[in-house]
């Protein structure tokens, strides 16, 4: 069993208790449900530097990232660096998240906000939607094409977008559909957590145009964002390289005015 398949069975389990926790009635009555939603999508095409930053305490992978940051704080300064949207990881037992950090950003920032969890049931999206994301995720190496598709939907009726995570071709190719708005390709392979920015190079153009392109994970300088550009990516999505240091926002705003010098 990876570690992949034990998250994915925890999750089952984690999600049937919420949903008895908290029924869907009373998620929909959060004054969140009704909120109009940023477009990330629309803010990636028309930017140059396309940074997503994320809030990552810790990951299956690297254990103890930083568990010292506040994200209200974080939520703030990766706004005041000028990125494009924010993840906040939800999952708590391996990535050390919590939808209070969702909400919490959503108090404390305008961005557009992706929900960062893994997805195997629609209750998460409406969990999403009254918790203040924007965005959701779904990672095509945990579900079916008819999974996929479900999601992406009714994700599209409660106004989320999605970004589909991929990190082969035969995802890409499963799950290439009109109810997505973004592919992300995983330069971390989430079976063995190999990382190599090649896979963002090799998958990009087999991906069809009419998708935002997004390259996911292990992007640490600026160079490798110069080397990806010309695949077609209009968004990068970075954790680690900013969480690690003592003030993500200051690290962020320092990358971004590097890349666009
Ligand atoms: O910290 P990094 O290497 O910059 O990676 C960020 C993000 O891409 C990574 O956290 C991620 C990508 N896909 C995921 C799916 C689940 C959990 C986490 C992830």
């Amino acid at each position: 069993m990876t570690i992949l398949d034990k998250i994915i069975a925890d999750k089952y389990i984690e999600v049937k208790l919420r949903k008895s926790v908290l029924p869907i009635s009373q998620l929909e009555k959060s004054v969140l449900f009704e909120r109009e939603t940023i477009s990330l999508a629309n803010r990636l095409k028309n930017s140059n530097s396309g940074i997503i930053a994320e809030h990552k305490r810790r990951s299956p992978s690297k254990s103890i990232i930083n568990t010292s940051l506040n994200v209200f704080d974080v939520a703030k300064g990766y706004e005041d660096a000028g990125v494009c949207g924010m993840s906040v990881l939800t999952d708590g037992k391996y990535f050390g998240g919590s939808l209070d950090d969702l909400l919490a950003a959503r108090a404390n920032c305008n961005l557009p906000l992706l929900r960062k969890e893994f997805i195997v049931d629609e209750y998460q999206l409406l969990e999403a939607k009254s918790y203040g994301a924007d965005v959701i995720l779904l990672i095509a190496a945990v579900l079916s094409q008819k999974e996929i598709k479900h999601f992406s939907e009714f994700a599209k009726k409660l106004g989320l977008e999605v970004l589909l995570e991929v990190h082969n071709e035969e995802e890409l190719q499963k799950s290439i559909m009109p109810s997505l708005d973004m592919l992300g390709v995983n330069n971390r392979n989430l079976k063995t957590f190999e990382v190599s920015l090649d896979n963002s190079k090799n998958l990009a153009a087999k991906i069809p145009n009419d998708f935002v392109k997004v390259s996911e994970s292990g992007i640490s300088s600026v160079e490798a964002i110069k080397e990806l550009q010309p695949y077609g990516y209009k968004g990068y999505l970075i954790g680690e390289n900013f969480m690690k240091t003592d003030d993500a926002g200051k690290s962020a705003k320092e990358f971004i005015e590097l890349l666009n010098k």
